[in-house]
């Protein structure tokens, strides 16, 4: 081993030259990802078939895994009336959805493109909930045709244009105030969501004056209150803290003769990508539950990241090896285009090799690598300084990226997206074709006037 071994934590082993992830130790934290024999496997596949199958860059999903964390939460809050609502946007693939809707989950929506998706997968309209602060006029019109259970409303103006459109479609407009508690979630700046520097929700402290104002509009039903703070949150207490300001105006609504049918608690609940330590669903539960019983509700959670993230891989290639003086890097064939998170957050996530070396773990082997995109951007990095043993054509995994991974992923460098794949026991499919580069430009159209 390595003299210049600095700390080791049973996952990761941190030298000077940078982090080595021990793949072995990590599939151990993975639900449905394992090595057997050495060879890295997701259910009863093997992951190098799959690269075989449908080549890289490919992201690749096990059911069973959305499954058991679906399950995980049903269970945990077992003794109380809820309702699931998986938040789209972490992962909107139609499969994803299918699985969650026939498991009997609702959806979090934060556009008439979600709710679409939601409908074309099997979803209930009238177990969705639509949140996001700038909802248009043609948004809310599909929404309530379609029977949307309830709109989180995050503003005074699109309270009244939710009015508005319901009065000219004659329905009425089932609503929550989603509600800024200002509670410092301890996350990511760029995630944080419930503090009043941020654009999300009405604040605490007028909330009521809207809830009264609510009240009093014609085609509307109030029928509950949101809050969301943020999301991978690693520790229970900012949820705690949001809970206590979310009972508080349930109390003050109630004296006011505004009578509520549910509270939404959100999402927000972290995963561990690496070496992180995030409150389990069960605990998470367990911390929550004697202050839900006791207000006797019925409670929303809209988990996006905790379903998905640890569901799926990426797979990407080793195109080319650039070894300098300064640094290593492997130019793999997928980019920021497919994973924004690391450029975007600084996000650590694992790579992990299709086999394992087998003399096992010895740092002496390998070799830090940045592990980068081909795209003409600094910030085009997928890990940075990874204690890895590579050659050109090697596959690697990506961990952690079934959710806000391909949902973010773009066209950037023209560049067509990834193929998507699900994976249940020993059956795979496609479902989601890799993108051609002609149907990158089909919808343009050339300038007929250029000389
Ligand atoms: C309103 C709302 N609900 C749910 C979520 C899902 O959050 P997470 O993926 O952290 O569970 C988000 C995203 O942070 C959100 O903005
Ligand atoms: N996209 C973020 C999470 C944003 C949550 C959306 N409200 C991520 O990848 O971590």
């Amino acid at each position: 081993m390595s003299e210049t071994k600095l700390q080791a934590d049973g996952v990761t082993i941190h030298t000077e030259q940078g982090m080595y992830v021990d793949p072995a130790a990590l599939t151990n934290h993975l639900p449905e990802l394992h090595y057997n024999q050495g060879e890295l496997w997701m259910e009863q596949v093997s992951i190098h078939e799959l690269a075989e199958c449908y080549d890289t860059p490919c992201y690749v999903y096990s059911q069973q895994a959305i499954l058991d964390v679906y399950q995980a939460y049903s269970d945990s809050f077992a003794a109380i009336d809820h309702q699931i609502c998986y938040a789209v946007k972490a992962n909107s693939n139609l499969a994803v959805l299918g699985v969650l809707a026939t498991a009997g989950a609702g959806f979090d929506i934060v556009s008439r493109g979600e709710l679409m998706r939601v409908l074309a997968a099997g979803g209930q309209a009238d177990k969705v909930v639509f949140s996001g602060v700038g909802k248009t006029k043609s948004d809310i019109e599909y929404a309530l045709t379609q029977g949307i259970g309830c709109f989180n409303v995050e503003s005074i103006s699109e309270l009244t244009l939710i009015n508005e459109v319901a009065t000219q479609l004659d329905k009425r407009a089932p609503i929550s105030l989603r509600v800024n508690p200002d509670v410092d979630a301890k996350t990511h700046p760029y995630i944080s969501t419930g503090l009043k520097d941020n654009k999300f929700g009405i604040a605490h402290e007028e909330a009521v004056a809207v809830y009264e104002k609510a009240a009093a509009l014609s085609h509307i039903d109030i029928v509950g209150i949101d809050c969301h703070i943020g999301s991978q949150l690693t520790e229970v207490e900012p949820f705690i803290a949001a809970l206590d300001k979310v009972i508080e105006l349930v109390h003050s609504l109630r004296e006011k003769g505004i009578e509520l049918r549910h509270i939404d608690l959100g999402g927000g609940l972290g995963v561990r990508y690496i070496d992180e330590s995030p409150v389990s669903i069960h605990d998470f539960a367990q911390a929550l539950l004697p202050k839900l019983t006791e207000l006797g509700l019925p409670v929303f959670f809209e988990p996006g990241r905790s379903m998905v993230a640890n569901a799926g891989i990426l797979l990407t290639r080793v195109d080319v090896l650039k070894p300098t003086a300064h640094k290593n890097f492997a130019i793999v064939d997928a980019a920021m285009n497919d994973l924004i998170r690391p450029a975007l957050y600084q996000a650590e996530m694992a790579v992990i090799p299709m086999t394992l070396p087998s003399e096992g773990i010895d740092t002496d082997d390998t070799q830090p690598w940045d592990i980068v995109g081909a795209i003409c951007e600094t910030g085009d990095f997928l890990a940075k300084d990874r204690l890895l043993s590579l050659a050109t054509g090697d596959v690697l995994a990506i961990t952690g990226a079934g959710a806000y991974g391909f949902t973010m992923s773009s066209n950037y460098n023209s560049r067509p997206r990834a193929s998507e794949v699900m994976v249940a026991g020993s059956h795979h499919q496609l479902i989601r074709k890799r993108e051609t580069t002609e149907a990158l430009y089909a919808d343009e159209i050339l300038w007929q006037n250029a000389k």
